[in-house]
Parts: C-alpha cells; structure tokens; sequence
C-alpha cells in the first residue's frame, strides 16, 4: 500500500493553504478581486457571502476548475494554481458539490468510488481477481467503512443511496470526498437544503473529523449558525472583494458585514 491508502495522512499536520491576491475575471465580470486568506493547518476557515459574491469561483479556483487572471494558491510549498483538477486533488485537496448527484449504488459502491483514485492494482490484476488486488480491495474496503462511520453512515453502509433520507445521501458525498484521505477539505454548502435535525448531525460529523483525522476545512456555507459553530476563521467575500477577515465573533459585528452581508440588524444567527 502507498500512502494514500493508509491514515499516515492524516497523522501529522496538513499543510497550509494560502491564497494570495487571486483575480478571476468572466467577460467583463470580475467574479474575484484581489482575494488572499491563509487556511492554517486544521483549521476550519469559513468562506462567505451574498449570493453571486464569489465564493463557488474561489473554490472552483481551489480545486483547479477554473484558472485565476493573476494570483496564487499554494499547498504548503506547491503551487496548485495551474494544476489540473486530478493533480490537486492528488495532491491532498478534495470536494464537495453543492448539488448531490448520487443516486445510484449503496453507500459502500460509493465510497469505494472515492477509493478508486488510490487503488494501486491495474484493471487486469482486479478483473482477474489476483491475490494482490483481492487484499488492496479488501483494505479499501475497510477504510471506507471506517469513513462510512466517521460521517454518521456507518448503519447505512450497505444500503441502496436512493434509500437514503436527504440529509444521509449529502453525507455520502461527504465521504466520497473523505475517502481521497485529503489534507484539506473543500465542502460547498454541506447543510443546503437539510432540515434542522441533519444539519446539527452534520455540524457534529464535520467538528468530529476535524478532531479525528487533523484535517484542514474550507467551508461555503450560507448557514450562520453552523460557520459560527465550526470556523475558526472567516473571510467575507461582497461582489468578489474580501471586505473582512477574522474570528467568527469579530466578523459577525464587523459593521461593513452586517450593512453587506448579514443586513444592519442581523444578529448573525441564521440570518443568511
Ligand atoms: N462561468 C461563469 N461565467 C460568467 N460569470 C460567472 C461564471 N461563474 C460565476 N459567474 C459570476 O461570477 C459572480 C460570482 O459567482 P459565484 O457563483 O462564485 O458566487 P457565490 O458567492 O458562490 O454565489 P452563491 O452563494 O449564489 O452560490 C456572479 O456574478 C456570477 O454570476
């Protein structure tokens, strides 16, 4: 096994993510301007702002989807800025979407999808079941249940995804993205569309991952209450500038925030 199939990843500290001065531009639109901000290693770093303020752009940015004017991502002392999409995410930086696709399979066809990228056996050794790719599949197979159980699916692990309630098929893309074994995880809106129950089990999958596995997290997510739950930082984004950048607490009574974003008498608690 290389590496990236065991947790050695995930047991000394991810490196950090800077993003610095990123200027993205669509036609005439300048979707980002001048963004930088600084993932500490482990840390959960919030990402918001209004609709249309640029935060899918700058993890499309991130994850390698769409090239930036100027500017640059780095990993720890590796530009990623003009790497493609496999590339980054070899490199130990994983996604989610905000829509879920998954429909099809059980939990456990999933996540050993997520597992394919680390499977060191060619097509031949697997189709023809050799006793080396038998056990590769066998470790795999183990490490997405252990990830099945980080991420609340444990019980699920056999079941159809179409089965699924809402809250648990968003959380199996979750671990299809955990089974990468990043250093850091991207999630785009983890709690979009749950109802209270899922998203306060979700916030406590994300805190427990955090604390199990080390990880860096970079979080877009129009829930107040869950970014001022989980990040450690936030960074605000309005019409793609970067208009405050601070703790959760700071942020949330930063008067430029509340006139942009949260309106002049949020409170910051689900206002979004
Ligand atoms: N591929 C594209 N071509 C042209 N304009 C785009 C493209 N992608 C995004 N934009 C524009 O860039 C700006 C930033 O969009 P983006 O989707 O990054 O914002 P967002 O903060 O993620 O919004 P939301 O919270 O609604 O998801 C918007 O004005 C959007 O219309």
């Amino acid at each position: 096994m290389n590496d990236r199939t065991t947790n050695d990843r995930t047991t000394t500290a991810p490196p950090e993510l800077a993003v610095r001065d990123v200027t993205v531009r669509f036609a005439g639109l300048t979707a980002l301007d001048g963004v930088s901000f600084t993932v500490a290693p482990g840390s959960v770093h919030a990402l918001i702002g209004p609709n249309g303020a640029g935060k899918s752009t700058c993890f499309n940015v991130l994850s390698g989807l769409c090239r930036p004017a100027s500017g640059t991502v780095t990993l720890g002392g590796t530009e990623l800025t003009r790497l493609a999409p496999h590339r980054i995410a070899a490199l130990g930086v994983a996604r989610t979407f905000q829509n879920i696709v998954t429909t099809q399979g059980t939990v456990a066809d999933n996540l050993m999808l997520g597992r394919h990228a680390l499977t060191r056996a060619g097509f031949t050794a697997s189709a023809l079941r050799l006793p080396g790719a038998r056990r590769e599949q066998r470790e795999h197979l183990a490490r997405a249940r252990e990830i099945a159980g980080l991420t609340g699916l444990g019980a699920h692990f056999d079941t159809p995804v179409g089965l699924l309630s809402y809250g648990d098929r968003k959380r199996v893309e979750l671990a299809r993205a955990l089974c990468l074994e990043p250093r850091v995880l991207l999630l785009d809106e983890p709690v979009a569309g749950m109802n209270a129950a899922e998203r306060a089990r979700t916030a406590e999958v994300v805190a427990g991952l955090r604390a199990e596995l080390g990880l860096s997290v970079v979080l877009v997510e129009h829930d107040m209450g869950l970014v001022m739950r989980l990040a450690d930082e936030v960074t605000v984004l309005d019409f793609g500038r970067p208009i405050a950048h601070g703790a959760p607490d700071e942020v949330r009574r930063d008067p430029e925030v509340l006139r942009a974003y949260l309106g002049t008498d949020a409170t910051g608690e689900d206002a979004a």
